[in-house]
Parts: structure tokens; C-alpha cells; sequence
């Protein structure tokens, strides 16, 4: 895969086509993006401060964790100089006077605490998902154990160089790592996944196992998604006013309401919209928990996203699951060479047919075919040949039959024709119809192909192997009375 099909169906809208073709163009201005992006994601995580130096929701540590994951060490010096102008900022902003030299030095200590952790994460999941046959839940749970034990690490390599370089002092540490750690987790859990994705467009080098989920559902969200999403929205909004009008912590739980709405989007959407509506969602909890003041619960609220999140990461295997699933069952049911119904298949529906026939009391029959001498076809023209008709038939006989018919193959060049509602003289002349128009055909090369026909009608106690012995038996006096014929048992 050169490109994603996110990024070429990104690329297929003009204004950002150009956009992005100048970006990828101009290492320059990704760096500048991205140390932007970053700033900016700084800022808003800010918004919910719980304590000193520590968010509750933390989405540089998502951002930094996603560009090391696809950019690799080569981003280390855009995420350093984000770490030293932060660490300026909250110099001024908590008043902590230190001197210019040492902000820098206190910028570049948590840089390397920030980053060292995330990049060692990233690192191990990349091995992970491109080295080892990894299922995608094994993957999944990878991502969510690699992003709490790297965030709880950079917790402590942070705190300990905030104080190590007087930024903060060692009496805040014990209200301090609890908020730090879930906000980071949540930086990673939580957008990590739709930041991977953003940055694979800004750098689409490279192809990722672990984003091909993401990426390759891409690119349509149901019609229905946007009510999904409001349905999430709405019940956001009325749990926090809830907590915001009552101001009792048992309100403020009902924000773990927001599972359904999610694992809906997670269970009938593409694993992209499903991280979309995750980010969209804990956006929306951060912004109302500002403005409505709810700084009192915001701890309940990022375990409710943390946990929804989660969740409904897990269910980006649903849609997979049910594909290969599907992907398996017909590679069950059906014949892989000529497309009919396999033996087990067959088995099951003609058994499925017989009994509804003798509950309804509806006639039913059953034909069995072979081909005449196809050891032969098979000795002079080679299996191939032999393959090309046994599909050339199977296709003629797919076409003759009505749809409610079931055709499968028995073995080799055996097949077997169930006709529900049809008595032995309608099937005798099905029978005989079939025998003409696989005597017109010419399959193999200029030579006609021949099939012999069992017939045989159910009766009352018959089961599969009965009703099959019966046909069976007159396919064989078929073929000893000079092949090309049909009998009846
Ligand atoms: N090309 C091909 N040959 C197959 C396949 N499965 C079975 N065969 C061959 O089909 C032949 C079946 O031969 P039989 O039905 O026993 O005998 P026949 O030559 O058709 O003779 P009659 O049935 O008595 O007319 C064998 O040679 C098998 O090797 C297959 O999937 N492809």
C-alpha cells in the first residue's frame, strides 16, 4: 500500500489536495504543524488542570506517541523545543522566577522525560504489530497496556525532573502523579489512535499493520453516523448539567452512560469514525467541564472516557471479525473449484429441505450427476482441462436451475441437484432437459462432454443418506446401461 485510502480519498478534494502535496513537499512546514499541533493540543489540555503541572487529559502525550510511532526519532527535535517553550510558559504563568538558563535546562529535562518513555512505547508496539503475527485484539491490547505502563513511566521521569530542577516541589508529588498518569493515559488512549492516523497523511512513507485498521475501512461513515454522534453529544451535555445543577458526585456518574452511544458507532461504523466520535466526544467532556465548572468531577469523567474508550477500541474488531468470519463461511459452504454448495453445505440445507418438505407434506427429488469418463478428460487433456470443465459445467447447470434449487458438489465429478415441490415426472423431465443441454455443450476443446443422472423421490421416512443411497444407486445403473442416461429408483 503506497498511500492510504484515507489520504487518497483526503487527496481527492481539491483545496486539500494542494495542501497536502505542500506539506509532503516541505519537511519545513510539517515540523512547524506539527510543533503547532502540539502547542495547541498543550493549551487545551490545560483546560482541565486538576493539580499543579498535571491534566487530567493530557493530549500532548497522545500527539507525542503517535509521531514517534510513525515518524520515528527524527520528530525528537520538534517535540524537544515544544517541551523547552512550554516549560517558559509555565515558568511565567506559575511565577516560579526561575533564571532564563534554567527554564532551558528545565525545558530540555522534561523534554527528554516526556519523550524518552513515549519513545520507547512507541517503539516496542511498532515491533510488535510489524514483526509478530499479532490478531488485531492482541494488537488492541498491546496499544492500551504499552500506552498505561510508557504514560505512568513518563509520570514519574516528569515529576522527578520538575523537582529535580525546581519547577515544583516534592510536597506536591502525592496530588500530583494520580491526575498526571490518567491524563497522559487518556492523551494516549483516548486520540492517540486518530493522531496516528493525522500524522500517517502527513507521512505516508510508510505502512503500518496497526493503521491499516484504522485506515483501510476507509472512507464512508453510515448516513446514520451524525445521529450517532449527536445521541453521544446530547448525553454528554445532560449528564454534566445533571452533575452541574445537582452538584452531587453520584450525578456526575452518569457520564458512564456514554458506553452505549459509543459502542453503537464502535459496533456499526469504521474503525476511523469510531476514534473520531472517542476524540470528539472527550472534547466535548473537557470543553463543559470548563465551562460549567465542574473541575469537582472531572476524575470521574475521564475514567467514564478512559473506560468507554476502551471499550469501544476493542470493538475496532468487531467489523474485521465479521468480515473474515464471513470470508471463512463461504470458504466453508462453498465448493472452491466450481462455485456450487460444498458436501457440508450441501448436507446441511438439503436436510433443512427434506424436513420442511415432510412437514408441509410437498413433494421433493433428488438428482445426482457424473461426468461420463471424465478420468479420461482428465488422461488426455490434463487436469486443467479437466478443471475448466467441471467449472464450464457447474456454471450451465447454475444457470438452468430455478433459484430455489440447490446445487452442490458430492466429490470429484459427482454433483448433486435437490429440487424442492417437484414430483419424479417433473424431475424426469429436468432430468432430461439438463442431459440435452450438457450434450450441446462443447467444453473441451471440440469434444462433447456426457453426464449421467440418478433420479430419485422422497418419501416419507427418508433422511439425507437414504434419499442419496437411492439416487445413487440409480446413477450407477445410469452409467452400466452405456452412460449419457438417465434412470430412476
Ligand atoms: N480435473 C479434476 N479431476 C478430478 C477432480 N476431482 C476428481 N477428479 C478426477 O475425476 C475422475 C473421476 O472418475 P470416475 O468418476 O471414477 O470415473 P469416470 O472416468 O468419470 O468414469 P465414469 O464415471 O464411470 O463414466 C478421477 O480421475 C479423478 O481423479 C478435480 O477436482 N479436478
Amino acid at each position: 500500500m503506497q498511500r492510504s485510502d484515507f489520504s487518497s480519498k483526503l487527496s481527492d478534494e481539491s483545496g486539500l489536495t494542494k495542501f497536502l502535496s505542500f506539506l509532503r513537499a516541505s519537511p519545513g512546514a510539517r515540523a512547524g504543524l506539527l510543533l503547532l499541533a502540539w502547542l495547541a493540543v498543550w493549551f487545551i489540555g490545560g483546560l482541565v488542570e486538576y493539580a499543579h503541572h498535571a491534566s487530567v487529559w493530557f493530549p500532548p502525550a497522545g500527539l507525542t506517541f503517535a509521531v514517534l510511532f510513525v515518524v520515528g526519532l527524527r520528530a525528537t527535535p520538534i517535540l524537544m523545543l515544544a517541551a523547552i517553550l512550554v516549560t517558559i510558559f509555565t515558568n511565567n504563568d506559575y511565577q516560579i522566577n526561575l533564571q532564563n538558563i534554567e527554564v532551558i535546562e528545565s525545558g530540555i529535562f522534561f523534554g527528554i522525560a516526556h519523550i524518552v518513555p513515549y519513545y520507547a512505547g512507541s517503539a516496542l508496539l511498532r515491533w510488535l504489530t510489524q514483526t509478530k503475527q499479532l490478531t488485531l485484539p492482541l494488537s488492541i491490547i498491546s496499544f492500551l497496556l504499552i500506552a498505561a505502563t510508557s504514560a505512568l513511566l513518563a509520570t514519574a521521569l516528569v515529576l522527578v525532573s520538575l523537582i529535580f530542577t525546581g519547577m515544583m516541589s516534592s510536597q506536591e508529588l502525592s496530588a500530583t502523579w494520580l491526575p498526571f498518569w490518567i491524563g497522559d493515559m487518556a492523551g494516549i488512549m483516548v486520540l492517540g489512535p486518530l493522531f496516528f492516523s493525522v500524522i500517517h497523511i502527513l507521512y505516508p512513507q510508510k505502512t503500518f499493520k496497526i493503521l491499516e485498521h484504522i485506515e483501510g475501512q476507509l472512507p464512508v461513515a453510515t448516513a446514520q453516523y451524525k445521529y450517532k454522534l449527536m445521541i453521544s453529544f446530547t448525553l454528554v451535555a445532560a449528564a454534566m448539567l445533571l452533575a452541574k445543577f445537582t452538584q452531587s458526585m453520584d450525578s456526575s456518574f452518569a457520564i458512564f452512560f456514554l458506553v452505549l452511544p459509543h459502542m453503537w458507532i464502535a459496533c456499526t461504523e469504521n474503525a476511523f469514525y469510531n476514534i473520531l466520535s472517542l476524540a470528539l466526544s472527550s472534547f466535548l467532556i473537557v470543553f463543559l467541564v470548563d465551562v460549567l465548572g465542574l473541575m469537582n468531577f472531572v476524575m470521574v469523567y475521564q475514567y467514564a472516557i478512559n473506560v468507554v474508550a476502551t471499550n469501544a477500541m476493542f470493538a475496532i474488531a468487531i467489523p474485521a471479525l465479521t468480515a473474515s468470519n464471513h470470508q471463512l463461511k463461504t470458504k466453508v459452504f462453498t465448493d472452491g473449484l466450481t462455485q456450487t454448495a460444498s458436501r457440508e453445505y450441501l448436507f446441511q440445507q438439503a436436510t433443512v429441505e427434506i424436513r420442511r418438505a415432510q412437514w408441509k407434506n410437498n413433494d421433493l427429488c433428488m438428482l445426482v450427476y457424473d461426468i461420463d469418463h471424465f478420468k479420461q478428460i482428465n488422461d488426455v487433456h490434463g487436469h486443467d482441462v479437466g478443471d475448466k470443465a467441471l467449472k464450464a459445467l457447474s456454471e450451465r447447470v447454475k444457470q438452468f436451475l430455478r433459484p430455489a434449487d440447490i446445487l452442490g458438489r458430492f466429490g470429484g465429478d459427482e454433483f448433486i441437484v435437490l429440487l424442492p415441490e417437484t414430483n419424479v415426472d417433473t424431475a424426469m423431465v429436468v432430468a432430461n432437459r439438463l442431459l440435452k443441454e450438457i450434450n450441446g455443450l462443447q467444453l473441451i476443446n471440440s469434444e462433447q462432454l456426457s453426464i449421467s443422472i440418478g433420479i430419485t423421490q422422497m418419501q416419507h421416512n427418508d433422511d439425507f443418506e437414504s434419499l442419496f443411497k437411492r439416487a445413487d444407486s440409480a446413477l450407477y445403473q445410469a452409467k452400466r446401461a452405456g452412460r449419457n442416461s438417465i434412470f430412476q429408483h
